[in-house]
């Protein structure tokens, strides 16, 4: 239940280095204590009744009730807010845990480790500390249950007689099955985030940051596919390579912020324009590339030109005297390439005609 861990681990074995801020891990160690807040209200409530019934037959002095009540319906609470209110929200979590085993060891050396109760109090502080620690917080804390179990039959003079009462045994019975179905079904919420965290980071990762279209490294990778896929099933796909006219000048007269609102300009106009499967992708800097997938050369030369149409009257919001040209390399995918590296290269030598042409234009690799 600790998405904290299941990441760490997961950047390590990607070799990323993520370093935390501690901002980052107060938040998740917060995640983390109010995923066990339900689990810890509803299990110690549930457990109330089979210790209580225990309680009774034991004749136990009136403060065993009050610590009792305490730690089915005010514990719960109070470990959230400690741990709400702490700098450091998982550390005091895991303190919480211990507490839990500790206690639930005192139960059941008070109760002589009447069996169905014990088990009950056995099976949910084991979840608990199995599901966020693994098998070392589970390990100190089984320690911890059995030190304590010992150190209560001692200071009480019991002795553990393993035997239930049919009354004992119905209480605790729907403490064995609601428990393991509470915690499932946080576990599942928890998944689910999860995987949905992890789409998003995927896709984010795919993205490039100021336009929102595919970065580099994710539209090579496309194109890399483009090019596998209509050789072998004898498709036609055309690339292009997009470069934005005088964009240095842009930069140095009006300064870069202007330069980058020419940059997303330019992005949005190509989406406007091209077609929703047409894959743009930005290279870096004030250079775009484009898959058209099934297009010929041709059609490709239609949208550009609706392109530059379409930013001869288009004016930045944020300085309207910059006028916005683009100069654009076409290459269909021919027979003699035999790597996707010879498409792109193809295009940028159309791209470079373009600009020798005179700029603010479309030209086709030969
Ligand atoms: N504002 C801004 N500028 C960038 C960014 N990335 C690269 N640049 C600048 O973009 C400029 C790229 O200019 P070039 O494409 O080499 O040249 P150009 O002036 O466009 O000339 P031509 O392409 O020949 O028309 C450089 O000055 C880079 O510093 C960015 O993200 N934002």
């Amino acid at each position: 239940m600790n998405d904290d861990n299941v990441y760490s681990k997961a950047f390590a074995r990607e070799g990323i280095n993520q370093p935390r801020s501690a901002d980052e891990h107060y938040r998740s160690g917060l995640r983390f204590a109010r995923r066990l807040r339900l689990p810890r209200t509803a299990g110690l409530a549930i457990l109330f009744f089979p210790v209580a019934s225990v309680l009774v037959e034991e004749a136990v002095a009136g403060t065993w009730w009050l610590l009792l009540v305490g730690w089915a319906f005010i514990w719960p609470h109070l470990a959230w807010q400690l741990s709400a209110r702490s700098a450091d929200p998982y550390h005091n979590e895991i303190v919480n845990l211990k507490i839990d085993a500790i206690v639930a060891g005192i139960w059941i050396g008070m109760m002589g480790m009447n069996v169905m109760p014990t088990a009950a109090l056995v099976m949910m502080m084991g979840m608990n500390l199995m599901g966020t620690g693994g098998l070392r917080l589970f390990g100190s804390g089984a320690l911890m249950t059995t030190l304590a179990v010992i150190v209560t039959l001692q200071l009480t003079h019991g002795v553990p007689h393993f035997t239930s009462t049919p009354l004992e045994s119905l209480l605790a019975l729907p403490v064995l099955v609601a428990y393991p179905l509470i915690f499932a079904w946080v576990s599942h919420r928890t998944t689910t985030r999860l995987s949905e965290h992890k789409r998003r980071l995927e896709l984010m990762s795919n993205l490039d940051g100021m336009t929102g279209v595919f970065n580099r490294r994710h539209w090579e990778l496309l194109l890399r596919t483009e090019f596998e896929n209509c050789r072998r099933y004898h498709r036609s796909a055309t690339i292009l390579v997009i470069d934005i006219d005088h964009f240095k000048s842009i930069n140095d007269t009006w300064g870069h912020d202007v330069g980058d609102h020419a940059i997303i300009a330019v992005t949005r106009q190509l989406q406007l324009t091209l077609r929703a499967c047409d894959m743009v992708g930005r290279f870096g800097g004030d250079e775009f590339t484009v898959i058209m997938s099934g297009t010929s050369p041709e059609s490709a030369i239609a949208a550009m030109s609706r392109v530059h149409e379409r930013l001869a009257d288009f004016h930045l919001p944020a300085a309207p005297q910059v006028r916005l040209s683009i100069s654009v390399g076409v290459a269909p995918l021919t027979a003699s390439m035999v790597h996707y590296q010879e498409w792109l290269k193809a295009a940028d030598i159309a791209l470079y005609k373009a600009k020798n042409a005179g700029r603010n234009r479309t030209e086709v690799a030969a």
